[in-house]
């Protein structure tokens, strides 16, 4: 097992990662407060690994709720399935969610748990690639609005992440690719060291060997908790996290939450992104070849929805909505180079309009 740090001062957190670290209750015990225990899981997640997670609580209290699977019932309706169990069994202020699936139930038990009571502990036990190196760290909770992603939330630790890469054996192909566009990110906005061993190391991740998977998922971590430890708010350094992420929110809200997987809406907007760099002349050719290759050897779509099925107008719209947006400027996050991002709203609006229309 390997563990590593959120360095957040007296709200420091580990991660644990290991293989079948799923049912350990010593090891997750000391991050339990109460007696009151409450898994927050989905359909497909429960027949899988409900039973095991409960074995790690053997000595609480422990209840399950399990909520409808997908990126459409990530929304307020939803959430209210879990205040409704918490309310209903008299769950009170000592009691710990925990977070079991991948980045929508992490996402929405952690905003459960933010505001149940005005704020309760949660554990965050990711089982899918994306929400091992990306979305179980670093405390963005919330839910979708029709009119834009995760735009209702707060921000609100975990008291520890207990990531089992055994989870990822039943894992479907299509949700092992969404993962690594995140994975992906980390190199594009600051490890280009890490870029060159993804590049050479792809395929053996789709074959979900497991060394090449626990490496890729550590230093994923890492990266994430070292930004994550400098800008917890996103006052700044932390916005390059959202490379690829107001093009690709738009494509998941504009296309019907869903329809395009998180990491799929990152894989084509961090394209869009990189095409824009190179014609304000930060990237050259070569760079966008280059990175344009990884995301297709990840299995990931490297082009955004047709203008017949999302217009300029309806990309600007929603990206007009974006959270990076300022005085009503779309920020984008940009690269300088392969492994340096930089956040800006000073481009010429023609620039992202021309992205738009010729990188499709
Ligand atoms: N908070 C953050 O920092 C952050 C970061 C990145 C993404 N996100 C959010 O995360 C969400 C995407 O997360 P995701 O990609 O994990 O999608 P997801 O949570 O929808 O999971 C993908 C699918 O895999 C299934 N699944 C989960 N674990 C499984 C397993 N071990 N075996 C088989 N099936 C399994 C799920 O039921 C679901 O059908 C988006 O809502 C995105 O906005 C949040
Ligand atoms: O942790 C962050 O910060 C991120 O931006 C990680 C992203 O991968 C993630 O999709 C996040 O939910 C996007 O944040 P948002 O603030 O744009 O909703
Ligand atoms: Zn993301």
């Amino acid at each position: 097992m390997k563990t590593l740090t959120v360095e957040l001062g007296d709200r420091s957190y580990p991660i644990f990662i290991g293989q079948g670290l799923m049912g350990d209750a010593e090891l997750v015990k000391p991050y339990v407060k109460g007696q009151q225990v409450l898994i927050v899981t989905n359909t497909t997640v429960a027949p899988l690994y409900l039973e095991k997670c409960k074995q790690a609580f053997a000595d609480f209290n422990v209840q399950s709720v399990v909520l409808p699977d997908g990126e459409e019932y990530k929304n307020l309706e939803t959430l209210n399935l879990v205040f409704d169990e918490l309310i209903g069994k008299r769950f009170d202020r000592s009691c710990t969610l925990i977070a079991l699936g991948g980045g929508v139930i992490g996402d929405m038990t952690g905003f459960a748990a933010a505001a149940f009571q005005r704020g309760v502990n949660f554990i965050q036990m990711p089982t899918t690639l994306l929400s091992q190196v990306d979305s179980s760290v670093g405390g963005k909770t919330g839910v979708n609005h029709p009119l834009g992603k995760n735009m209702i939330g707060a921000f609100h630790q975990p008291e520890c992440v207990v990531i089992d890469t055994e989870t990822l054996n039943t894992l479907e192909d299509r949700q092992l690719s969404a993962g690594l566009a995140e994975v992906i990110k980390y190199g594009l906005i600051q490890d280009p060291e890490f870029f060159e061993w993804l590049e050479a190391n792809i395929e053996k991740l789709l074959a979900r060997e497991p060394e090449a998977l626990a490496y890729a998922i550590e230093r994923s971590c890492q990266d994430k908790a070292d930004i994550v430890a400098k800008d917890e708010k996103e006052a700044g350094l932390r916005a390059l996290f959202n490379l690829g992420h107001t093009f690709g929110h738009a494509i998941e809200a504009g296309m019907g939450y869903g329809k395009w997987l998180h990491g799929e809406g990152v894989s084509a907007g961090s394209m869009q992104a990189v095409y824009m760099s190179k014609l304000l002349g930060n990237l050259t050719q070569a760079d966008e070849t280059r990175i344009q290759a990884l995301f297709e050897r990840a299995k990931l779509p490297i082009l955004p929805p047709s203008v017949a099925e999302m217009s300029n107008d309806k990309f600007l719209g929603l990206m007009a909505g974006d959270k990076k947006v300022q005085a009503g400027t779309i920020r984008l996050v940009l690269l300088k180079s392969i492994g340096q991002a930089y956040v800006t709203g000073d481009y010429p609006q023609e620039l992202l309009e021309k992205t738009l229309t010729d990188w499709r």
